[in-house]
């Protein structure tokens, strides 16, 4: 049964963002999520915020003294982004794999077919953001949800992620699962 919370867990999270240069552009953020949702992806989560530059810089704080910080940071505080929290198996590797690589005026000759081969307007303007590592995917899932409880999501709601037991509620972009108990049978 669902429910069986012995079962191995399938689903692994990863953070995604959709940059400002595509957040503000409403077509390409429909198109975008019809790829994530027909890659096989579920929407756990998903919010439509505006990075302040302090919050810009504490994200991206890998990066410090890189010669594209500045502008990193900049850019990312510059307008609305989408955050969403995706599970889906081996989702951190799938979700940078149909991103494409970082540098678009790379990308868009090496990887066309890919979300930044196609949308991407330069390596700084690249569309979208995918966690690296599964320390960093829980990292980054807490810095945008930090009333997000990851072990409370495994344990109660991973199991009832199945395609058909999942509604796609489009208010939220969240996919809802269907518990039994909600079940009238
Ligand atoms: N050479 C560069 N020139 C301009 N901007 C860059 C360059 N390298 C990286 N960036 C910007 O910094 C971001 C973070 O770089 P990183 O090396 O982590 O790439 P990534 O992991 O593919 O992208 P992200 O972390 O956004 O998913 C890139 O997505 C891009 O917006
Ligand atoms: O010191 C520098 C500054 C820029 N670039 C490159 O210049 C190009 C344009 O920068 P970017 O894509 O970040 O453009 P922006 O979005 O800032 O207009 C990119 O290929 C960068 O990697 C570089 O190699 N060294
Ligand atoms: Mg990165």
């Amino acid at each position: 049964s669902f429910s069986d919370s012995a079962e191995p867990k399938k689903l692994q999270l990863t953070l995604a963002i959709l940059k400002p240069d595509v957040a503000s552009r409403p077509h390409i953020v429909e198109d975008i999520h019809d790829i994530i949702q027909e890659n096989g992806f579920f929407f756990v989560a998903t919010k439509h915020l505006h990075l302040r530059r302090a919050d810009a810089e504490e994200f991206y704080k890998e990066h410090h003294g890189k010669f594209f910080h500045n502008r990193l940071v900049n850019f990312m505080s510059s307008g609305h982004i989408w955050a969403h929290i995706l599970a889906r198996e081996d989702a951190i590797a799938h979700w940078r794999k149909i991103m494409g690589p970082t540098k678009v005026f790379r990308t868009i000759h090496s990887d066309p077919h890919t979300i930044r081969g196609r949308f991407g307007l330069t390596d700084t303007r690249n569309v979208c953001h995918g966690s690296d590592s599964p320390k960093n995917a829980l990292k980054e899932i807490a810095f945008f949800f930090p009333e997000f409880n990851a072990e409370k999501w495994y344990r109660e709601d991973e199991p009832y992620y199945h395609p058909e037991n999942v509604s796609f509620c489009s208010e939220s972009l969240a996919h809802i699962p269907v518990k039994s108990s909600d079940k009238k049978n």
